[in-house]
């Protein structure tokens, strides 16, 4: 997905300024032109671009910047601040309540993946415990039924649709009191799409939301539809009342930015997003951590929840702590790459790792990535010929030309690609090397953790450095609270951007 080039293109943006000895306007301006220019390219509706850059101006003044003030993260507080501000409408979307019947109805032009999308939902949903059922009032596409029913008992779940009735009105409102009486908790109306928007659909979607009284309308949107992104949810919004955004094909090569241009128009929240074909390949979305991930800041928090899911049981508490103790080594990222190896889409988890975002493996081009870290891997095999030292050692300058070379001939290939996994490594170390002197949670305390930080919580797994660098606990407790205090934050310290 090109968001993640967009993410790459922010990031660069960002390092180039810190590279420079004085921020100043000149500075300043050069950053938020290439972010505004990244941004643009990825089809973010110009008016919201142009939003972002004159907030940014006006929040940081450098004038005002006191001497001594940390202007890059102060710079990159703003940038990220405005990224969650143009994707967070500021209210959340309808919530779900178990064992009482919702009704939610799904909107969006023909192809965006709408059917697919309502299955996921319910799929997703029905793993968590709530009876959903799927009603097919998409009675313009031949074989829409068909697609639903087929997908609807591939995951065991319910529906209701008819070949004969040509009035969604009706089947909509019939499937309705149907699951209310078999006491489903999620119904779930899929409706008609067409080519593009045209007045029949806005009509019969209306019609459809009148009868049934949806709790909730999902606009479903996919992610390559570009510039237009705003004037079509614009559009679906006028005709119904639009509480939340899914943006599906996010794992293709999409350049997504149209998403969050959607968010604006609908000032509704995206709350999920579709990253491939099946059933499972369904993720909620959550602001904070995606503009941190798009940032290459890392998303620390998810990353602890997803070292238990990709580390072996037996491996954790020693990973940890040799990262606390700052070594991270050749054979650390060997192992890593090896667990991460039989993870399967493993994209998802390295978006995580702070640093190892959009560079290493960008989204929509895994297969890629996956080649290149097994090549890597095959170099470090090699390399147990040049004895333990060189996995286990943290000094780089250990790998000096003819190991290199030795290396290169030992695994077949070119020392250009040597040379190019240990400057992979010099970058993953020095973003590891911020995690020297974290503390290590005990066994059981880490999702906790994740899930109820607040400052206090945080200064004890905090590397003291770190804590100090951005003012004790007082700084902390102020960060939390303009981050809105909550798990999130974590993502804010992965670092990346280099100091
Ligand atoms: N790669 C990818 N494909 C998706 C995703 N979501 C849906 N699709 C595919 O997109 C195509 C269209 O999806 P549908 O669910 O049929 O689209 P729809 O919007 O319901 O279409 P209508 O019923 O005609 O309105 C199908 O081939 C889906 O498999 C996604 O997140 N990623």
């Amino acid at each position: 997905m090109v968001l993640a080039q967009l993410g790459g293109s922010i990031s660069r943006a960002l390092q180039q300024m810190s590279n420079a000895t004085v921020i100043d306007e000149k500075v300043l301006n050069e950053c938020l032109n290439e972010i505004s220019r990244a941004l643009l390219q990825s089809d973010v509706q110009f008016k919201l671009v142009r939003d972002m850059q004159s907030n940014i101006k006006k929040i940081v003044n450098l004038d005002d910047l006191a001497a001594g003030h940390n202007k890059r993260k102060i710079i990159q507080q703003a940038i990220f601040n405005e990224l969650c501000k143009m994707l967070d409408p500021g209210k959340p979307s309808f919530t779900l309540k178990k064992g009482k019947p919702s009704i939610v109805m799904f909107v969006g032009l023909q192809g965006s993946g709408k059917t697919t999308t309502c299955t996921k939902y319910a799929y997703y949903h029905q793993k968590k415990g709530w009876k959903p059922a799927l009603v097919c009032a998409d009675t313009f596409r031949a074989g829409a039924f068909d697609q639903l029913k087929q997908n609807a008992t591939k995951a065991k779940i319910p529906f209701y649709g008819s070949y004969m009735e040509s009035d969604p009105v009706k089947i909509a409102v019939e499937g309705v009191e149907r699951f209310k009486k078999e006491n489903c908790d999620l119904i779930i109306v899929d409706t008609s799409g067409r080519h593009k928007q045209e007045a029949a659909l806005f009509e019969e979607m209306r019609q459809v939301s009148e009868a049934t009284n949806p709790d909730l309308v999902v606009f479903v949107m996919d992610s390559s539809i570009g510039q237009a992104a705003f004037d079509q949810a614009q559009a679906f919004r006028q005709s119904v009342s639009v509480g939340a955004v899914i943006v599906t094909k996010m794992d293709g090569h999409a350049k997504g930015g149209g998403a969050l241009s959607a968010v604006a128009a609908t000032k509704s929240p995206v709350i999920f997003i579709g990253t491939g074909e099946h059933m499972d390949e369904f993720e909620v979305f959550d602001v904070k951590p995606f503009v941190s991930r798009l940032l290459g800041m890392g998303d620390w928090s998810g990353f602890m929840d997803k070292i238990h899911e990709v580390v072996p049981m037996d491996q954790q508490p020693e990973l940890l702590q040799k990262l606390s103790e700052g070594n991270f080594t050749l054979r650390i990222m060997y192992e890593q790459f090896q667990n991460l190896m039989k993870m399967g889409p493993i994209g998802q988890v390295f978006s995580m790792l702070p640093g190892f975002s959009s560079e290493l493996m960008p989204k929509g081009r895994e297969k890629e990535s996956q080649a290149k870290i097994k090549r890597y891997m095959t170099m470090m095999d090699s390399m147990t010929n040049e004895g333990k030292l060189t996995l286990d050692s943290t000094n780089p300058k250990l790998m000096n030309e003819s190991r290199m070379m030795r290396i290169a001939r030992g695994s077949g290939r070119p020392v250009r690609e040597v040379m190019e996994m240990m400057e992979e490594y010099k970058r993953l170390a020095k973003v590891w090397s911020k995690m020297k002197g974290l503390k290590i949670p005990k066994k059981g305390e880490m999702s906790a953790l994740s899930r109820n930080m607040n400052a206090q919580h945080m200064s004890k797994v905090l590397p003291p450095q770190m804590l100090k660098q951005i003012g004790g606990m007082g700084g902390l407790q102020s960060l939390m609270k303009q981050m809105g205090g909550n798990k999130d934050m974590m993502g804010m310290f992965g670092g990346g951007g280099g100091e």
